[in-house]
């Protein structure tokens, strides 16, 4: 198999950037008329899988939703992961995991270990325990050919308190997202056409922080849609770096069903939007 970057890059060049995210939220249910339960989480995950995985380059699950059913919604996620894959999308599985070394080991031999049922392309992963604690993800990532995002700058507006902290000489003297970006960059080293360790950074920043992008890997841009990112917003904040963004929205697609058309069309019409911003001649 080729690298996660590898792949990515060929999936957006075919299909466009946007990435589509699965969260059945309990008000979503409703709103499609099915019930909060196994079942209902299972209609609208298949169904929203169903809609746009045949669409999209990179769908994103967020592992919570189903977790908050136990084993047997972890086993509607194994068969979103396994469905999306099947309908040519690359799967971010959304856990925001990170833990001392042998336990980020763990997680890694979980999502990111092709024998392992919740096997995935790429998986988000916090780097609150210090960037070196993600050192089994990274090998782990790169034994197996999938990919990270790693907790940059996110979306919500707590963020900047930790985030924008800086560090002391000893550590570079930057603030922390940055350092993330830092470490991504050695990561990524002359990958091409692009490496497979990315950055979490919203589509909702005032502006772009100070932060460089050129770390020659990915950009997982949550926050386009329902909390308020748009397509201006991409360009605005990414700047030349735009073309490696992944804007990504969940129920800013996912309340247009249970009509399967209006995601899809949803779908295609915001990689057109995105495709002509970071196009030839944008
Ligand atoms: O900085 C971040 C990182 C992750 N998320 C996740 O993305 C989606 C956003 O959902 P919307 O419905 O499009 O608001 C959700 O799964 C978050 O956990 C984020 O929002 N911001």
């Amino acid at each position: 198999m080729s690298t996660f970057g590898i792949r990515l890059a060929a999936a957006t060049a075919e299909r466009g950037p946007f990435c589509v995210g699965i969260d059945p939220h309990a008000s979503l249910l409703e709103a499609w008329g099915l019930s909060d339960d196994v079942a209902g989480l299972e209609s609208f995950a298949l169904g929203v899988v169903e809609a746009v995985a045949p669409h999209c380059s990179v769908v994103k699950p967020q592992s919570a939703f189903y977790e908050r059913f136990g084993s047997r919604g972890v086993a509607v996620l194994e068969r979103v992961i396994s469905e999306s894959r099947a309908a040519g999308a690359l799967v971010l599985l959304d856990i925001k995991r990170g833990d001392i070394g042998s336990t980020s080991q763990a997680y890694a031999d979980a999502y990111l270990d092709p024998a392992s049922p919740l096997a995935s392309d790429a998986v988000t992963v916090s780097p609150y325990l210090g960037f070196g604690s993600l050192l089994p993800f990274v090998e782990t990532a790169t034994r197996f050919d999938a990919g990270l995002f790693v907790l940059a700058a996110t979306s919500n507006k707590e963020g900047p308190e930790f985030q924008q902290a800086v560090t002391t000489d000893e550590f570079g003297g930057r603030g922390v997202a940055a350092t993330v970006l830092e470490h991504l960059r050695a990561l990524n080293g002359e990958a091409v056409p692009l490496g497979s360790f990315g950055a979490v950074v919203g589509a909702t920043l005032e502006d772009d922080r100070g932060l460089d992008f050129a770390f020659n890997g990915p950009v997982l841009a949550p926050g386009f849609g329902e909390q308020g990112g748009t397509v201006q917003d991409v360009r605005r904040i990414f700047g030349t770096a735009a073309s490696r963004v992944l804007p990504s929205s969940s129920r800013g697609v996912l309340r247009l069903g249970p009509d399967p058309v209006a995601m899809r069309d949803a779908v295609l019409r915001t990689n057109d939007e995105l495709r002509a911003l970071t196009g030839p001649g944008s």
